[in-house]
């Protein structure tokens, strides 16, 4: 589709659609309403050679086709691994769930190598039935028995746990503005773009996810499963940004458990040791996440849509009894989900061994980073014994991606697929943005104003500091409010319990800090209050994107005052971007000066180069500025050390960014300096 109306020559914006730019190919969605505004340019450029997806017996690439099967090599024999005894095909018994009786030697799957012909052949996603003929046990109590997926009986009260009741207050429910999704442009860089899916439908998706589905109540996919569906049954690495609340996680999910449902386990790597019982566990599937809190809603999800199957979810994080986490790594653990923090230690405990990994998914990867969680990732993926991005599939996701997480992406990703649904770190046009004027001393009055006139729904306000939260907490309950608090000094039941009450509305008034600004889907969260601005856009993006999610509308109103001035401009262009109002103080104060003093603390993320100017606004990889060391991407986004804005944004969109990004790294004073381990502000 994306290549038709390339090839009717229509254009947003020709720097963005241009095809071939840097070698690569730009598949560009044009939204209906938009289409036949012909912008006049040129067309755009040969055709991407992506067939429709409906094609009968086709094959993808004639003998090396893409076999996008990493659960299970549908193809040929995966590569022997050096010293490995076992082949594939010799494989005996196999149980996905460890190592119990798993052979010596062995391989891995590996998808065959990607040959760039942009065809895509939707049923070269593998070989139903080509699994390991070997029983297995699985979470929702199905099996994959001999090359077939059995899936369990139907459990009524786990079905009500997981999927509720019909408009169950307790799950999102989609809105109004749900068909919306598909105005917004989609842009997809890289060679060999997929045609995306328009429908929930058996091809692609495997009919024991689409039942699961259905059990969901989703109707249509959102625009980024549209397309990272078949980029990743293709077998293709991605990288996916799309606007918060539109519906990553099943982006992620969806396509990596159909896989799984119709080709089954994958052969066991070599086991260590070798007598008794071996307690280590192989998952499949790691999805590394940045929270306690998300990591464990990534998992509710991972439970509803596994349900009935063979495959097992599993969550571990810190601050929770690890013993009750190793108990159930040993029933089984298909599809891990995990902070990088206790995953490492379990890992360090010999309880978890990565070389069975076939999927790799980092959600809000670029706030893993900011909280110092670098080395962990960097040991977990390329430190302990995760087959290389050759031999697994690599998949971020985020609303937001600074440019050097786009620089982590070039270790970890391979030949991968950007994906951008609507511009880079850009807010939903569900979200009703509000800035208003306040010092610092009129705050809290001015939030109660506003808390006695909100109507039904919850509010979640956000402030920079524990201790703030704390305070405000305090305050609202002594005013009346029944208000609670969550930050990275409450202890996790503590953490858990506030969110509880306030998913459940008996304490419908939140205060938070960045702790609970990514990810989080909290149904009914009608309005976000920044009550401190953060000093980077990013983060306000994130924050706000609590409210108006999956279709639903939302208000956020921020509280700014000239403290704030470091966050000025990208609000401003935010905000225009996003049609909303712009009050003329913002407009006045952007023009007062332009060596900003950062935000709150000591210059904020400013001074270190990942303010708005980091955030790339699409590909890096299709900038003409070059990659190469000591090149690379300043343009004087960087900003001066003290704090200063630095020289504006990035680079012109054809020239590249020129030279000058430090490597200095990312954080400046913001984030968790002293890594996770040491103490947060948030
Ligand atoms: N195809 C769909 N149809 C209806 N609802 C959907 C669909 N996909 C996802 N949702 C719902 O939309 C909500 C938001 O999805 P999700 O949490 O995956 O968003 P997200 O893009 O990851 O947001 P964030 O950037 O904040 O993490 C969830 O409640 C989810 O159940």
């Amino acid at each position: 589709m994306a290549n038709q109306l390339n090839m009717n020559g229509l254009s947003l914006n020709d720097s963005q659609h241009a095809l071939h730019q840097n070698g690569f190919e730009r598949s560009a969605y044009i939204p209906p309403h938009l289409r036949g505004r012909g912008a006049g340019g040129p067309p755009p450029g040969p055709e991407m050679h992506a067939p429709p997806p409906a094609m009968a017996n086709g094959s993808m690439n004639g003998s090396t086709g893409m076999n996008g099967s990493a659960w299970a090599n549908g193809g040929g024999p995966p590569p022997r691994r050096a010293g490995g005894n076992d082949s594939w095909a010799s494989a005996p018994s196999f149980n996905p769930h460890g190592a119990r009786d798993a052979p010596q030697g062995g391989s891995w799957a590996t998808p065959a190598p990607y040959q760039p012909t942009g065809r895509f052949d939707p049923t070269a996603y593998g070989k139903p039935g080509a699994g390991t003929s070997a029983a297995a046990r699985g979470s929702g109590d199905g099996q994959w028995r001999d090359g077939k997926h059995i899936p369990g009986p139907a459990n009524p009260r786990l079905e009500r746990e997981l999927f509720g009741v019909p408009n169950d207050p307790s799950k999102q429910q989609t809105g109004i503005n749900f068909e919306k999704y598909d105005d917004i442009p989609v842009e997809a860089s890289g060679q060999g773009v997929p045609d995306p899916i328009t429908r929930f439908e058996n091809p692609p998706l495997d009919d024991h996810l689409l039942s699961n589905i259905e059990l969901a109540g989703y109707k249509v996919p959102t625009p980024v499963q549209k397309y990272s569906v078949p980029i990743v049954m293709a077998g293709r690495d991605l990288m996916a940004c799309a606007q918060t609340g539109s519906g990553k996680t099943g982006g992620f999910l969806f396509p990596i458990l159909s896989q799984g449902f119709i080709n089954g386990p994958s052969a066991p790597v070599a086991q260590q040791g070798g007598f008794g019982r071996n307690r280590k566990a192989y998952p499949t599937t790691l999805i590394l996440a940045p929270t306690r809190e998300l990591v464990s809603q990534i998992f509710d999800e991972a439970r509803k849509f596994a349900y009935r199957s063979w495959i097992r979810p599993c969550v571990v994080y810190g601050g929770a009894d690890i013993g009750s986490q190793l108990r159930q790594i040993e029933r089984g653990c298909d599809l891990l989900v995990a902070t990088p923090g206790r995953l490492v230690d379990l890992i360090e405990r010999g309880r978890i061994s990565l070389a069975n990994i076939k999927y790799l998914v980092l959600d809000e990867a670029d706030r893993m980073l900011d909280m110092g969680f670098e080395p962990q990732i960097r040991r977990i993926v390329e430190g302990e014994d995760m087959p290389p991005t050759a031999g697994r599939q690599t998949l971020m996701f985020s609303a937001t991606f600074p440019r050097d997480i786009q620089m982590l992406a070039r270790d970890f990703l391979k030949d991968y697929i950007f994906l951008s649904v609507g511009r880079v770190g850009s807010t939903s046009e569900n979200i009703t943005q509000k800035v208003e004027y306040v010092e610092d001393i009129d705050k809290r009055s001015v939030l109660l104003d506003i808390l006695h006139t909100h109507g039904a729904g919850l509010t979640l306000i956000f402030v920079e500091t524990k201790r703030m939260a704390d305070s405000l907490s305090d305050f609202l309950i002594n005013q009346g409010f029944p208000a609670t608090s969550i930050h990275g000094d409450r202890t996790q039941r503590e953490r858990e319990k506030a969110l509880e009450m306030f998913r459940s509305g008996r304490y419908p008034i939140l205060v938070a800090t960045a702790v609970a600004a990514r990810g989080l889907d909290i149904p009914n969260v009608t309005h976000v209050v920044n009550y401190d601005l953060p000093t980077d856009i990013d983060d306000y993006v994130h924050r706000i994107g609590r409210t108006g999610r999956a279709g639903n509308t939302g208000i956020s109103t921020a509280f700014f005052n000239r403290g704030n001035r470091g966050v000025v401009r990208d609000l401003i262009d935010l905000l225009k971007e996003a049609n909303q109002e712009v009050p003329s103080f913002l407009e006045s104060i952007s023009r007062e000066g332009s060596g900003f003093g950062g935000g709150s603390r000591g210059g904020g993320r400013s001074g270190g180069g990942r303010g708005r100017g980091a955030t790339a606004t699409r590909d890096v990889r299709s900038y003409g500025g070059n990659r190469a060391p000591g090149g690379g991407f300043g343009g004087g986004f960087g900003g001066a050390p003290s704090g200063g804005y630095g020289g504006g944004y990035g680079g012109p969109p054809a020239g590249g960014y020129g030279g000058g990004y430090s490597q200095g790294g990312y954080g400046g004073g913001y984030g968790n300096p002293s890594g996770p381990g040491g103490q947060s502000w948030w």
